[in-house]
């Protein structure tokens, strides 16, 4: 059988096991463990809050301005390193992996625990939508044509189960103008989940310089 996944370079930040890379992955724990925890557990909810607000103190007493972090987080890789989806950077992206597929698709897996719930036992909508919006944009950044999200149309199909592997897919699928057109799909279990279809406009904001 022919593999068809080739370089993710340029799709998803590789992280690092250590800088900043291996402290946001700490921190994804951390949020992981207190909704685990929630008031169920032995621990000393007060003394782990103080410990919490120390490392913030630090972190804060020790940061660039905001005007420099945004100007730093743009160079480069962009995009990649600081998004709530794909970003090593960011504590709050699960994060998703995305592939470029030689047929012109990227896929992805992932996956979610309890901070992404909506349904019990199930990730929230609000979530598919944010995995699917950042895909369809990869994948049209992977085509060739990127823009900003106009419209994204969601079918919520089936319950879209936590603590499996999902799959996200996105394709552009037609360039009319300014008008980019892209679908996507979150499977489960080879089931499909959630589909997406959206119209992005090409444009592009400028960098913060
Ligand atoms: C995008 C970031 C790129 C960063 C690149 C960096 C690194 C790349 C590496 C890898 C990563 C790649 C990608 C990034 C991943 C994810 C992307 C996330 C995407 C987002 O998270 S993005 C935030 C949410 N998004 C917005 O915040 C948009 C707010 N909005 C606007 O900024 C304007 O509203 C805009 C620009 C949409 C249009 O404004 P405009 O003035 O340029 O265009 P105009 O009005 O002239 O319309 C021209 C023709 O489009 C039609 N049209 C217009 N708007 C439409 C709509 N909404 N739906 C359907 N059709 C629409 C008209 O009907 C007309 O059609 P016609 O010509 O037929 O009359």
């Amino acid at each position: 059988m022919t593999e068809t996944r080739i370089d993710r370079t340029g799709l998803t930040a590789t992280p690092n096991n250590e800088g900043v890379d291996a402290a946001v992955a700490a921190a994804r724990r951390v949020i992981d463990a207190l909704l685990h925890s929630g008031d169920m557990s032995a621990v000393e909810m007060t003394q782990v809050a103080e410990q919490l607000n120390a490392v913030a103190d630090h972190l804060e007493a020790h940061a660039p301005t905001v005007g420099e972090r945004m100007v730093d987080m743009w160079r480069g890789e962009g995009v990649t390193r600081h998004d709530p989806v794909t970003g090593p950077e960011n504590a709050i992206a699960p994060p998703l992996r995305l592939y470029g597929r030689d047929d012109g698709s990227i896929e992805g897996e992932v996956v979610l625990g309890m901070p992404y719930q909506g349904p019990p036992g199930c990730v929230h909508g609000g979530v598919s939508a944010l995995l699917l919006d950042h895909t369809l944009g990869v994948a049209n950044a992977w085509a060739g044509t990127s823009g900003m999200t106009g419209t994204l149309t969601l079918r919520y199909h089936r319950p879209t189960p936590l603590f499996e592997r999902l799959t996200v897919t996105g394709r552009q699928t037609s360039v009319d103008g300014r008008k980019i057109y892209t679908t996507g799909t979150i499977t489960a279990g080879g089931q499909v989940c959630v589909t997406a279809e959206g119209l992005f406009i090409d444009k592009q904001l400028d960098r913060p310089r």
